[in-house]
């Protein structure tokens, strides 16, 4: 496969099947002061897949999951959603988390409620949903707590639990563990497996390799800008194509495009 192909999941391929992908990136180029931040972009995350988005500080990770959620409008290029360009609808569809995660200046209950009501789920169901989100985070003992005392590690699991309840086909997480501890950072990935059991449709920026090997069904390997590689984790993990992909996974610099 050319590394720019859309990837869409390759057991299903193998029995024949192509699925569609849940989000997809076309030729996506993001120009700014005259430079491609992002340059022809291609690349999709399968529906009920983990696809992990690798790459260098500065490659277009954090960028990529802003185009894709549709908070940024490339230069040039399509988001699309179920084969459809991205609106209103099918963004309300996806959950972006950021690396630090923004907390209201309320309770950590406050927090999730508020979440809900702003998705318009009815007022009678917003404590329970509220509250199961909780237990399931663990967060339940810290639920009147305000939300902005939580330590990094229990507002990310807080950020992910609040995403989560909003019911997302897809969360998009952008280096959710970057400064958590092996604790912390092992309750985030329980979240990342249980939503994935769930149905939901996951992609993450990490800069992890094991965290990558844990978590992923398909990687996104991006080098400045542009994706050097895409494909099933196992693969792209052991047997990189790309030199770009190859130099970080063994840890050495490689520098330039
Ligand atoms: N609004 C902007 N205007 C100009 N340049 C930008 C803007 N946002 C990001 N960039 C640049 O685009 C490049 C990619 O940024 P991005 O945040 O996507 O990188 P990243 O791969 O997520 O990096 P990191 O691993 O360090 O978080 C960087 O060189 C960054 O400086």
């Amino acid at each position: 496969m050319h590394a720019d192909e859309p990837f869409c999941g390759a057991p299903l391929l193998r029995r024949g099947l192509t699925p569609v992908p849940l989000a997809e990136a076309r030729d996506l180029t993001l120009r700014a002061d005259g430079q491609a931040l992002l340059d022809g972009v291609s690349c999709s995350f399968a529906a009920g897949r983990r696809t992990v988005v690798m790459g260098a500080n500065g490659s277009g990770k954090s960028l990529l999951l802003r185009l894709m959620h549709g908070l940024i409008r490339p230069t040039s290029g399509t988001v699309l959603w179920r084969g459809a360009p991205l609106d209103r609808r099918a963004r309300a569809r996806q959950a972006l988390v950021f690396q630090t995660p923004v907390m209201l200046r309320r309770s950590v209950l406050a927090n999730l409620r508020f979440a809900l009501a702003v998705r318009g789920v009815p007022r009678c169901a917003r404590r329970a949903r509220a509250e199961a989100a909780l237990e399931q985070a663990r967060l339940t003992a810290l639920a009147h707590r305000p939300a902005r005392v939580l330590s990094g590690g229990e507002q990310q699991r807080l950020a992910i639990a609040r995403a989560l309840a909003c019911r997302p086909e897809l969360l998009l997480l952008d280096e959710p563990t970057a400064s958590l501890d092996p604790a912390s950072t092992a309750l985030i990935e329980q979240a990342v497996d249980a939503a994935h059991a769930d149905g939901v449709t996951v992609a993450l920026v990490t800069h992890d390799a094991g965290q990558a090997r844990r978590l992923a069904d398909d990687i996104v390997f991006l080098h400045a800008g542009r994706v050097a590689e895409h494909g099933p984790a196992a693969q792209v993990l052991s047997r990189p194509r790309s030199e770009a992909a190859r130099a970080w996974l063994e840890g050495r610099l490689h520098l330039g495009p």
